[in-house]
């Protein structure tokens, strides 16, 4: 190596610490699991103001000599932007930071089943076999580790994982009713919706209390809807999306697409498109998921989106896609028109008119 390729000991030490700190970032999802599991956040909101280091140990009635690791534990997930340090009493105290507050139990924008998802063991060792599953044939981390297809099959066999799942997209789907507010035009004149793969119906629940005068049935697979109660403008269906969808005004596919492959998404796509054409106005899909953007996004949206993109590579065989990516399967499944709204944080609303 000739010397001007050697890098100064300056950048060399960056690089050093650049390495370092995304090797130990499996303390990021770690530190949270630890902080919910001890209901640090719980503990902090009951007290109802900031509180103190000896405070929370005494809360947390844990030995007095791991004082020390709550220290650590709340010195990482302040710097983490999880907890604040304001002085109360001339004392330093811990509070909630918007975070932290979406780990207090109880609430409607309560995330704790999407920790308790994303931080399973099961799942989380499957990534230690990411380039076992490269290098095979197989085309799900599921099918190279476990011999299950993909993770419907896995959750679908594992009554508990199955549980994990729906309350994570349950947990997800209460905050979307903060969004909703802001979205009432996209609703606005329909009649009926169908809310494709629409899991337990939380979403379906929160548009039909929101829009009284809306018709709307939850489809997805008979075993995820079986026994579920509807109400008043509410009803379940058990069915296939590749199979047949209901007439209907609008479709809602919120976090679905994401989860198949482009040749999938033309299938379902075409079927959305034959369920709504009968409508005279002209119906639509309204999609909820992830637009890939990185000239425009921040760090950290980008970041969120490209590990989402990995675990559905992984976990389906699917992927993230960019507004081209978009395009191209509703332009295949007959699709021309399109305009997208990026008002759901890392993910966007997307309406596809027919
Ligand atoms: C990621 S979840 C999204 C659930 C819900 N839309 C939400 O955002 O909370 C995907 C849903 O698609 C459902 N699903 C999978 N395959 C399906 C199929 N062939 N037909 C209908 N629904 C299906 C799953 O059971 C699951 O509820
Ligand atoms: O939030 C999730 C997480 C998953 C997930 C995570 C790890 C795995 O090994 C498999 C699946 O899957 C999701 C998903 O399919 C979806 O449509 C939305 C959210 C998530």
């Amino acid at each position: 190596m000739g010397s001007e390729n050697v890098p100064k000991s300056s950048e060399l030490f960056q690089a050093q610490a650049h390495l370092y700190d995304h090797i130990l970032s499996f303390l990021k999802p770690m530190s949270i699991k630890w902080a919910v599991e001890l209901n640090i956040p719980d503990i902090i909101h009951n007290h109802g103001r900031p509180i103190t280091l000896p405070q929370l140990v005494s809360a947390l009635q844990i030995p007095e000599q791991k004082t020390a690791c709550v220290r650590s534990l709340m010195r990482l997930l302040t710097h983490n932007k999880f907890f604040i340090i304001v002085i109360a009493d001339e004392k330093e105290a811990y509070d909630l930071s918007p975070a932290s507050e979406l780990l207090v139990k109880g609430t409607d924008h309560c995330l704790t089943s999407m920790v308790r998802l994303l931080t399973n063991p099961t799942l989380v060792d499957l990534y230690n076999h990411l380039s076992k599953w490269t290098s095979g044939e197989k085309l799900t981390i599921y099918d190279t580790t476990l011999g299950k297809d993909d993770y419907w099959s896995f959750i679908h066999q594992n009554p508990l994982h199955l549980k994990y799942f729906n309350d994570a997209m349950e947990s997800d789907s209460r905050v979307v009713r903060l969004a909703l507010r802001d979205c009432k035009s996209v609703f606005d004149g329909l009649v009926s919706l169908v809310d494709v793969g629409g899991g337990t119906g939380n979403t379906a629940k929160i548009i039909c209390e929101t829009f009284p005068m809306l018709k709307c049935i939850v489809l997805d697979l008979p075993q995820v809807v079986a026994d579920l109660p509807g109400n008043g403008n509410l009803s379940f269906m058990g069915g296939n999306m590749f199979h047949s969808i209901p007439q209907t005004d609008a479709i809602l596919l919120k976090w679905i697409l994401h989860d198949w492959n482009d040749e999938d998404c033309v299938k379902i796509l075409k079927n959305c498109k034959e369920a709504v054409s009968r409508n005279e106005k002209g119906g639509k899909i309204i999609i909820i998921d992830i637009v890939i953007n990185e000239k425009q996004d921040e760090h950290e949206m980008t970041e969120v989106k490209l590990f989402f993109d990995i675990v559905m590579m992984a976990s389906f065989n699917a992927k993230e896609r960019d507004e081209e990516n978009w395009k191209k399967i509703f332009s295949e499944a007959g699709f021309t028109r399109y305009k997208i709204f990026p008002i759901f944080g890392f993910r966007s609303l997307i309406e596809l008119y027919v």
